[in-house]
């Protein structure tokens, strides 16, 4: 079997998902994030599982098809990181 991918920088791997919790200002911000995840998550049809509250979205990512990690969580992650910045 393959490797798991590794996770790349600010992610870790939590109960066999690639997982982060990301603060902003306030909640403005943190949907207008989810906004920007959103829609290229949709371009790549590969979604987060995630949750916000207020100013704080807590995001894991998977593959739901494998039942585990994948290279396209790896990428997910990687593009939410160039939006995080
Ligand atoms: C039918 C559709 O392409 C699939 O269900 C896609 C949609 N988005 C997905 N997102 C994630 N995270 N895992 C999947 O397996 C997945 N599958």
């Amino acid at each position: 079997m393959a490797d798991a991918p590794t996770a790349p920088a600010g992610w870790e791997v939590v109960d066999g998902k690639l997982h982060r919790e990301l603060t902003f200002a306030d909640f403005t911000e943190a949907f207008a994030f989810m906004t920007r995840v959103a829609l290229k998550a949709e371009k790549a049809d590969h979604h987060p599982d995630w949750s916000n509250s207020w100013n704080t979205v807590t995001i894991d990512l998977v593959t739901h098809d494998a039942d585990g990690l994948t290279d396209n969580d790896v990428a997910l992650a990687e593009e939410i990181n160039q939006i995080v910045g």
